[in-house]
């Protein structure tokens, strides 16, 4: 791999070394910074990017054990540890040599240099460099790789009308990178589709990592994102690989988008423009080859309005526009859907498999589904666990008697009643004020009130709540909401 266009850092307090040095890799168009003050070797590494360091060992007159170029070797490997160092020095000696390699340099010149080795060196101390920054985001692309791994092959059911034409955009959008929005409510599927759009896709072999953005705080959202460098912040005890970074040469699905406040959409669309991303507390760009996923529940009007979102941003996401439908429009999917989840849920709880009443079908195709294909999904597993006939019956399903009614009270045993009970997680404060000691009643009265005040934004009501936005749907589901 040729370096030719790499920046060297060089310190030495000898100005006739250095411009040797500079005059030497110029005509190697090697770009050089030379530097005779040593203690200014940290700012410039954080105003800039360099490939690789080249450094004296001795700086104070007369020194010559080469101490301070070991301790600013540390220095610059603490500040950055993917960064090459070369250390030089005229009183080299063999023992010196191995000394420096085993405190991180990566090798070692003796002055006089020989200007062919010393060029070589260089290069290679650049190529050493540049593996070591792919290796760690090769680290974090395939940790993301192993949790896809981890997660069991998702089977996407659609064969009503509605979700066939769905399906045919799909097909359509998959295979050409064009950037895909799904818009839909909560629980409709994105993600499912999200993920289907990328196993059809040419990046298929390649990663696909979700980045839930409504449950980012927002003061880690560039951190999360973009990635930092060790000591951008307090709580940056390392460097940290960005998601957008650990998605390169993937799909990057970036859910709740319409949850972004402005100022982090334009943050979100600089990156998606330049196509590079600067980590906090970083000067190196990385340059980014992610084919971009987006979802959002956000109504398509609010979306469309500029001041709730950018649309130059909305412009760039939006070249294939795909809408879920709500399940309660697709009741041709639930049988399907239906015997899916038996089925999964059966295994799961090692039960014999079960059939389903003609009554409880009709039921389940008419409830109307606020809670979409996830709550359907739950009330099929709360029904398989608690069902103690052969036959599922429509009470096995806890539904609503009317649409929009009043829930039956969850069993004991229910999933959404094995959830942390309410009071472990917050939900019961202020439970005085509500007039009631009644537990469920509480936790009903405090997630309908959490849900008011952010408008029907789960991320942003579970972010208050302090739980999960899963576990928030399980008790919305839990009490009917
Ligand atoms: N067509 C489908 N076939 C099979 N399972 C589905 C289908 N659609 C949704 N599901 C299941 O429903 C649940 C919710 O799906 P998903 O997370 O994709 O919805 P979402 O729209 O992304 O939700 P949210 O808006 O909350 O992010 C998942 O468990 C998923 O497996």
């Amino acid at each position: 791999m040729t370096q030719k266009s790499g920046r060297i850092l060089m310190v030495d307090d000898d100005q006739d070394i250095l411009i040797a040095a500079r005059l030497l890799l110029k005509r190697e168009g090697i770009l050089v910074h030379t530097e005779s003050q040593p203690d200014r070797i940290p700012l410039l590494l954080k105003e800039e990017a360099f490939d690789a360091v080249l450094l004296d060992m001795n700086f104070a007159i007369g020194a010559n054990t080469g101490r301070e170029g070991f301790q600013w070797l540390r220095r610059v490997l603490e500040i950055d540890p993917t960064l090459s160092v070369i250390l030089m020095t005229a009183y080299g000696d063999v023992g010196t040599a191995v000394e420096a390699m085993k405190q991180g340099a990566c090798d070692f010149v003796l002055k006089p240099w020989s200007n062919e080795r010393l060029v070589a060196t260089l290069m290679s101390a650049m190529t050493l460099t540049a593996s070591r920054r792919e290796a760690a985001q090769l680290g974090a692309r395939n940790k993301e790789l192993a949790a896809a791994l981890d997660q069991p092959g998702q089977i996407l059911i659609g064969g009503s009308p509605t979700m066939a034409r769905v399906l045919t955009l799909v097909d359509r959008a998959a295979p050409t990178d064009a950037n895909v929005l799904i818009l839909g409510e909560n629980g409709t599927g994105k993600e499912v589709i999200a993920r289907e759009i990328h196993r059809r896709s040419r990046r298929s072999s390649q990663v696909f990592v979700a980045v839930d953005l409504g449950a980012i705080s927002e003061n880690l959202f560039e951190s999360e994102l973009f990635g930092h460098k060790k000591g951008a912040f307090t709580d940056a005890k390392e460097d940290r690989v960005g998601r957008l970074v650990a998605a390169n040469g993937g799909t990057l699905f970036l859910d709740e988008i319409g949850n972004l406040p402005l100022y982090q959409q334009s943050k979100l669309l600089s990156v998606l423009e330049q196509r590079v991303v600067i980590p906090v507390g970083g000067n190196r760009p990385i340059p980014i080859d992610v084919r971009l996923i987006s979802a959002t529940n956000m109504p398509v009007e609010q979306l469309e309005s500029p001041d709730t979102f950018r649309q130059d941003l909305l412009y760039r996401i939006n070249t294939v526009e795909l809408r879920l439908p709500p399940l309660r429009d697709r009741a041709e999917d639930i049988p399907a859907l239906v015997a899916h989840f038996m089925g999964l849920y059966a295994r799961k709880y090692a039960i014999p498999p079960r059939r389903l009443s003609n009554d409880a079908l009709a039921r389940l195709k008419a409830y109307h589904w606020p809670g979409n294909v996830r709550a359907l999904r739950h009330a099929v597993e709360r029904a398989i666990i608690l069902g103690a006939g052969d036959v599922l019956e429509a009470e096995d399903f806890s539904l609503p008697s009317a649409p929009g009614g009043a829930p039956r009270a969850a069993a004991r045993l229910s999933p959404a009643a094995m959830a942390p009970a309410a009071g472990e997680d917050g939900l019961t404060a202020n439970a005085l004020t509500l007039g009631t000691l009644d537990l469920e009643t509480v936790e009903a009265q405090v997630i309908r009130r959490a849900l008011d005040k952010h408008q029907g934004n789960i991320s942003h009501a579970a972010a208050e709540l302090g739980i999960t936005r899963t576990s928030l749907y399980r008790r919305m589901e839990k009490h009917g909401l």
